[in-house]
């Protein structure tokens, strides 16, 4: 990228003071080697790479003109925080970003004072910046302090910036929205907002005749009273239309722009400029996603988090190859399936087409795949309306994004008992995007809502059995899978029927009871324990809620001992409705669960991360081992 023989800036850059006064051609030079630093990170393995690539110039320009040790800064996400790590001291850990032990791939206040919050989902950055703002305010101690929230067009949609726009008024003092608009979510942005930030993007261009135009509609005679409200009206309408942010001029925030992103000296200006308001400002800036690299400017979404690659001789580039199907695959195809049995058949993401796999889905069934943009709640919502009318609405949904809809699941989905199916797919540890994103407490905050049927597959058999399942069920249902590769378990199944667990493997020295698709490594842990003479039963639970107690109590009443597995929050999880339906039976039996403490994961390898918590096959053999032996006769664990 950068053809230079002159002395690296970047590794002499501790802190972003040391960007004082340094010069345009060397701002420019730096941004160039941050951009050589994106495509060698990416080379080594798969991170967020086009959104980091399209604001680096904005990095630079906002950490020269603010000081953000005592200014607050928030990046919307945070998926976009690369260049901000690079120059806030973080340059030589930057090689371990997303790697167990390293760097987050997130903003991380234990990593510097540079980062506010941890933050890894989308939308709330007005909101915190608000309230930032008018804390500072109540303890008197903003003085020059300046809140700015970047937030990125994709995220601009979310419900929750309306309410925090709506609330900037009052709190917004010297507070800074920068609108970072690079036309891409992860998938081409959708909807209407979207629609008005094109015009306003088009508005720079015609601003002249704009003005003459506004200045003639001011000069419209008011007469009597119903004629003149209507003429009001029409004037006012046909302001909206031709000025520029009228609808952020509206709310009360100043609206600015839009301006060039990549010009590092313009938004410095512009920036300059803003600082000697009092605010609230939006500020929109218009960027490229993925600039600098050209294979990501024509590729955003593939280059949004794209595989490790490399560049070949030929100048190539060569994507390491996926480690095949995964679950996600075989939710998909399901989908797929239903929606050609059945028109009645929706699906709805919120703006994770690609990430769900959906793309054939939406093409082949445009008018019932529906993206709301990353609008979660709304989605919910949306769907319980299509099933009141008698339509089957599947919401495709990562799991730890669903918790943004927690209330509409309650209110408008369980309580009225319609018939929504939510696939929820990185249920459970999501590897290196970390704490944000594993979708570990799913299952807790699910089986709360009466009516809902919560369903957690042992494999990729269960799952595209567990769909078609779904769709005929006459009430909400659930299927939560992992972000991993799909696995079909052996021998012949039983068929899904509500409540039913399946009893894949019996033994009379204990009892593995598996809540999801940690099931392979149950049996495997199983099959080793064999060869040590310890023979288990293992049970596919298949059904969080309602929970089979038909087949398991009686199963756990005769083991030895029994270990459930789950790769979920322990707290409400499988292993607690286990407890929950001993202790209403009346039963008491020696039971350790496996899954997840009360505490956050961080971000590594799903595999590596199961391994270190005990979830993999040799921690559930292990675990049963212990039990074995302390639930052996003499003993005295009962
Ligand atoms: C609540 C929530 N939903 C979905 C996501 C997944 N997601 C992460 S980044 C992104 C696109 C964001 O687009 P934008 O804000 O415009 O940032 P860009 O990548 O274009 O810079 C999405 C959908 C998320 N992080 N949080
Ligand atoms: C920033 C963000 O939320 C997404 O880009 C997320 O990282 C996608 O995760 P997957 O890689 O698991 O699809
Ligand atoms: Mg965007």
């Amino acid at each position: 990228m950068t053809q230079t023989t002159k002395k690296p800036i970047l590794p002499t850059i501790t802190s972003p003071r040391d960007l004082d006064g340094m010069s345009l051609p060397d701002l420019e030079r730096l941004a160039g080697e941050i951009r050589d630093v994106l495509c060698n990170l990416v080379s080594a393995r798969s991170a967020h790479f086009a959104s980091n690539l399209g604001v680096v110039e904005l990095c630079l320009a906002l950490h020269q003109t603010f000081d953000f040790l005592h200014d607050r800064l928030i990046w919307d996400t945070g998926h976009q925080i690369y260049p901000h790590k690079l120059i806030t001291g973080r340059y030589p850990q930057f090689s371990t970003i997303r790697t167990k032990g390293g760097l987050m791939g997130y903003p991380n206040p234990e990593e510097s004072d540079y980062d506010l919050f941890v933050t890894g989902h989308a939308g709330s950055s007005v909101s915190t910046a608000v309230g930032l703002a008018s804390g500072d305010r109540l303890l008197r101690d903003e003085e020059n302090r300046w809140t700015v929230a970047v937030i990125g067009d994709g995220a601009f949609p979310s419900g929750v910036v309306y309410e925090a726009l709506c609330n900037i008024r009052e709190s917004g003092k010297r507070l800074l929205v920068v609108l970072n608009d690079n036309k891409m979510s992860i998938c081409p942005r959708v909807g209407g907002m979207a629609d008005y930030l094109d015009r306003l993007r088009m508005s720079g261009a015609y601003s002249g005749i704009k003005g003459e135009i506004v200045k003639t509609l001011q000069n419209i005679p008011m007469l009597g009273d119903p004629v003149e409200r209507m003429l009001t009206q029409i004037k006012e309408a046909a302001k909206a239309g031709l000025h520029g942010g009228m609808l952020f001029e509206e709310l009360g925030m100043r609206y600015v722009g839009p301006i060039d992103g990549h010009n590092v000296a313009l938004v410095r200006k512009y920036l300059r400029m803003v600082r000697k308001t009092d605010g609230p400002v939006l500020l929109h800036v218009v960027t490229e996603k993925g600039h600098g690299f050209h294979p990501a400017t024509q590729d955003p979404v593939l280059f949004h988090a794209p595989p490790q690659f490399s560049r070949c001789e030929n100048g190539e580039l060569q994507m390491k190859k996926s480690g095949g199907r995964a679950y996600t695959n075989a939710a998909s195809e399901a989908i797929h399936v239903a929606m050609t049995a059945s028109d009645k058949v929706t699906v709805l993401t919120a703006a994770m087409c690609q990430g769900n796999k959906l793309e054939r889905v939406r093409d082949d069934f445009p008018d019932r795949f529906f993206d709301t943009g990353i609008c979660e709640a709304h989605a919910v919502a949306f769907a319980a309306g299509q099933a009141k009318v008698g339509m089957r609405p599947i919401v495709d949904i990562y799991s730890t994004f669903l918790q943004r809809s927690f209330d509409h699941i309650f209110q408008e989905v369980a309580l009225q008992n319609l018939p929504v199916t939510f696939m929820l797919d990185r249920g459970g540890l999501s590897g290196p995007d970390g704490a944000t994103h594993h979708g570990v407490f799913d299952l807790g905050y699910l089986r709360l809502f009466p009516h809902m049927t919560v369903m957690a597959p042992g494999d990729e058999h269960d799952l595209a059995s567990m769909l078609p399942f779904a769709l005929q069920h006459n009430g909400p249902c659930a299927i939560r899978y992992p972000k991993a590769a799909a696995v079909t378990v052996a021998g012949e199944r039983a068929p899904i029927e509500h409540g039913t667990a399946e009893v894949l493997r019996r033994g009379p020295d204990g009892l593995i009871l598996c809540g999801g698709a940690l099931l392979p490594d149950c049996l495997a842990a199983a099959e080793q324990l064999a060869g040590e003479g310890l023979e288990l039963t293992v049970v596919n639970a298949r059904f969080i809620k309602p929970l089979d107690t038909k087949t398991i109590l009686p199963l756990v009443a005769d083991s030895p001992f029994t270990v459930t597995v789950e790769e979920a929050a322990l707290a409400g999880g499988f292993g607690s409705v286990v407890l929950e339906a001993l202790a209403d039976a009346g039963q008491t039996a020696p039971v350790r669960r496996l899954g997840i403490g009360d505490h956050y994961v961080e971000h590594g390898e799903r595999e590596e991360l199961l391994a270190d918590l005990g979830l993999d096959t040799a921690g559930i053999a292990q675990a049963c081992r212990e039990q074995s032996q302390a639930c052996a006769p003499g003993q005295g664990v009962s």
